[in-house]
């Protein structure tokens, strides 16, 4: 018991474990992965914080080894969802006193190489843009499965603007309907109830619904390939991009966007007399900093999640 007065909450586990897993086929086809492990259990550890008892404390350099030894024993090439399932579920079956055990992996962005048209058996270069999930596994049985993309960064020459916002002392922003629009996507959503309910069946049921969201991210913000289509904002283009996810993956009960507006400047470099630069939507200066940061969330009501 804590002392009288005081609420205690408290979770253990190992952060980024990195491991890296190699599949050979017979064919000499290799399959490969690199994934970046975290790991917090929930349990009734609390004689260890108020009284030096460790005995029912999973040592966290126990959990890493077996990051090595799971990812050993899977023979085939598997997601990251369903490793970090495969994880939380033999953490709170293996210890009775694990109740729940909440996975984060990051997968690095490790993509085939074509050599001359063609998929090499064993080469990969590193591609930019991450696949992440969280998931939690209780002992109940219950089960949330989040996932996720990381430092999507996508850049539109035109078709964007800003116009009809607040305009007060302070205010020196022009309104535009022409300028760059650039910014670094993360993204996360959630998988319904009744999905993950009947997900067993389908192998690389999770690394098709990744690829199916980033495609429908990336169409949303960009529109067609001739023409495009007009943003009047990063909020409505981050909205529109949410909506698209939501009506087009059943799955997918609820999304949640962060899109920085990543600035530039148009580069203007006159004086008086000598317009040495006249900026004609050509020339810009780049930069990281400061940027406006804009996030939402869209969920489904009737999702039971
Ligand atoms: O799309 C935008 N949304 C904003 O909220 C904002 N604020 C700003 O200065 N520029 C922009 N652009």
């Amino acid at each position: 018991m804590a002392a009288d007065g005081v609420k205690f909450e408290q979770r253990h586990g190992k952060s980024r474990v990195r491991v890296g897993r190699v599949w050979r086929e017979p064919s000499g086809r290799h399959h490969f992965v690199e994934w970046n492990v975290s790991i917090s259990l929930l349990s009734d550890c609390l004689p260890a914080y108020t009284r030096a008892d460790n005995s029912d404390i999973v040592a966290t350099d126990t959990m890493k080894n077996t990051v090595y030894v799971k990812a050993k024993e899977c023979r085939q090439q598997l997601s990251v969802e369903d490793f970090a399932i495969l994880l939380g579920k033999h953490f709170t079956s293996f210890y009775p006193q694990v109740s729940a055990a909440i996975i984060n992996i990051i997968e690095k962005p490790w993509e085939r190489i074509n050599i001359d048209g063609q998929p090499h058996d064993h080469g990969f270069k590193l591609g930019s843009e991450k696949h992440t999930t969280e998931v939690v596994v209780k002992k109940s049985g219950g089960l949330q499965v989040i996932s996720g993309i990381e430092g999507l960064a996508v850049l539109k020459t035109t078709q964007s603007g800003f116009e009809g916002f607040v305009r007060d002392k302070y205010t020196i922003l022009p309104e535009t309907r022409e300028r760059m629009f650039a910014t670094e996507v993360t993204a996360s959503w959630k998988y319904s109830y009744e999905t993950l309910a009947s997900i067993p069946a389908k192998q690389l049921y999770f690394m098709e619904k990744y690829m199916d969201v980033k495609k429908i991210l990336i169409e949303t913000f960009f529109g067609p390939s001739k023409g495009g289509v007009y943003s009047p904002s990063v909020q409505s283009t981050l909205y529109d991009m949410a909506n698209a996810v939501i009506a087009r993956v059943p799955d997918v009960s609820s999304i949640q966007l962060k899109m920085p507006n990543i600035h530039f400047l148009p580069v203007n470099l006159s004086s008086k007399d000598n317009p040495i630069v006249k900026f004609e939507d050509d020339v810009f200066l780049p930069t990281d900093e400061p940027h406006g940061s804009i996030q939402a969330s869209l969920s489904r009501l009737h999702s039971k999640m």
